[in-house]
């Protein structure tokens, strides 16, 4: 009889045991129970149902932002690497190696890890709260909660770091672009994104190597300065102004800095970004290790007029001006300094401009943009670089007359880098003549244009006084 007893009430409870877990209201009125038979109740539903749950987002929002959580793309990285070898169901991705596709689980598909003596379940699950409009998707993590203590204070911190470390291994640089956001982008993707293949480097940028030592240095010690910008108090940010005139490397500085560092780059067009506020939405999507890239500032948005124009609002007392319908200055500078300060580590922000006479000095003040960094024409140290890039020789006899040339005429490097592949195949001797030919053109035409302004500013006090001589008589 007892056997009976035991062996069905033990079934029931194994049947029912789940359903209560799973059904029973949380909260009952305490009233219903005295508070020690509610005590037990909590108890036998946590003996029949033991396993804790943490869900890993993979984005987190409250009802102002959303956030692209690293924490997601380490726990995908260290399944994909460490679990997915006992998974049934997989998602392919291509890892741009080769041929090769990396697996990842595939939602639903539950896999175990085990660490420091306790078992632990994953899943990839998309699911919808109550009351939200939206499905999330996550990675859910399922333990005993007897094992509460290892799994929060040890598990998976060692999950993230092991991540983190598959991700810096298997990534692909990423080179992001802004959408056009419009007001339902809210949970529409603001960025795009193409693999990042850009093959110029710092062995290949050509410049002052002085400098180039002085700017890659300046890189490194960023790049390993985290406790230095924890000790000092400052956000792990750094910016850099690059100026020149065109075709003197500028974005392929950029390229060279993403290169070094290992960083994303995000090149932010401000020319279709309508209003501050959404240069918050892309500022929250922007991961941690990447290079923000605004080209050609002083076209993207007029930085100068605003502060004219506010002066003129405030001398008019008009204050229902209609208000710019793009990005301002003083969003550009809420943006550097505001929220960017705030969020986000080991990040560098980089503006290029042709014209940095007609920036906004607030814009580019130390602080905001760190270094300064001036693109100029190519010197003879330079043209070393590039002669070691196209034609493959790092002295010639020719160099003397080239390096005489590059001290008395201005070519960008993107002009001397033309000049060497258009007589490719020439052999170096003739390419080297050919940029020979090409400079002392552009030296012809610089004393002609020199000539003909100095003429031009002689011809001037003469041709006032004539004027104004006309103007006497009329
Ligand atoms: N310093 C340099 N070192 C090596 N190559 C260079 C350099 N400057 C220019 N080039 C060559 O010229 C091309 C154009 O250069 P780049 O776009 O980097 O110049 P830029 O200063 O950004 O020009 P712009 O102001 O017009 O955008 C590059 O693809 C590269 O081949």
């Amino acid at each position: 009889m007892e056997t009976w007893w035991l062996a069905n009430s033990t079934t029931a409870w194994l049947i029912l045991g789940p359903l209560i877990a799973a059904y029973a209201p949380r909260q009952l009125p305490l009233s219903f129970f005295s508070n020690r038979v509610w005590r037990y109740v909590e108890a036998l539903l946590a003996f029949l149902n033991p396993d804790l749950t943490v869900d890993i987002v993979r984005r987190e929002w409250d009802d102002y932002s959303i956030q692209s959580s690293n924490a997601y793309n380490e726990v995908k990285a260290y399944l994909t690497a460490e679990c997915s070898r006992d998974a049934r169901a997989f998602r392919a991705e291509a890892t741009g190696h080769g041929d090769k596709l990396l697996l990842g689980l595939r939602l639903g598909q539950k896999v175990a890890d085990v660490y420091g003596g306790a078992i632990v379940w994953w899943q990839p699950v998309e699911d919808r709260e109550d009351g939200q409009r939206f499905t999330r998707r996550c990675f859910r993590l399922a333990f005993h909660r007897s094992r509460r203590d290892l799994v929060v204070g040890e598990y998976i911190p060692h999950v993230l770091r092991r991540g983190r470390e598959a991700l810096l291994a298997t990534r692909r640089r990423r080179l992001y672009s802004n959408n056009i956001i419009t007001d339902n982008s809210y949970w529409e993707k603001v960025w795009d994104h193409v693999y990042l293949d850009h093959p110029t480097t710092f062995d290949t940028l050509a410049m002052d190597p002085a400098r180039k030592k002085g700017i890659v240095d300046d890189l490194d010690a960023f790049r390993d300065g985290r406790e230095y910008y924890a000790r000092v108090g400052k956000p792990w940010k750094r910016g850099y102004l690059l100026h020149g005139p065109p075709g003197t490397g500028k974005s392929s500085m950029v390229a060279a800095m993403a290169n070094h560092l290992g960083y994303d780059i995000y090149d932010v067009e401000l020319t279709v970004v309508h209003h501050n506020h959404d240069l918050r939405k892309l500022l929250v999507e922007i991961t941690d290790k990447s290079i923000i890239v605004i080209e050609d500032i002083d076209c993207s948005l007029d930085l100068t007029g605003e502060r004219r124009r506010a002066k003129k609002r405030s001398s008019s007392g008009d204050d229902d001006d209609d208000k710019p319908s793009k990005v301002t200055l003083s969003g550009l500078l809420n943006f550097i300094d505001g929220l960017w300060s705030a969020c986000g580590k080991e990040r560098i922000v980089v503006f290029t401009t042709n014209h940095v006479d007609k920036l906004d000095p607030a814009l580019i003040r130390r602080g905001r943009m760190d270094m300064h960094i001036e693109m100029s024409y190519c010197c003879f140290e330079a043209f070393r670089t590039l002669a070691k890039n196209y034609l493959g020789v790092d002295e010639h006899p020719l160099f003397g007359a080239i390096r005489e040339l590059l001290g008395e005429v201005n070519m960008t490097p993107a002009d001397i880098a033309e000049c060497l592949m258009t007589s490719k195949g020439r052999g170096v001797e003739s390419c080297l003549e050919h940029l020979i030919e090409e400079l002392k053109k552009a030296k012809a035409k610089a004393q002609t244009d020199e000539a003909d302004a100095e003429d031009t500013a002689a011809a001037a006090p003469a041709e006032a006084a004539e004027s104004a001589e006309q103007e006497e008589k009329i």
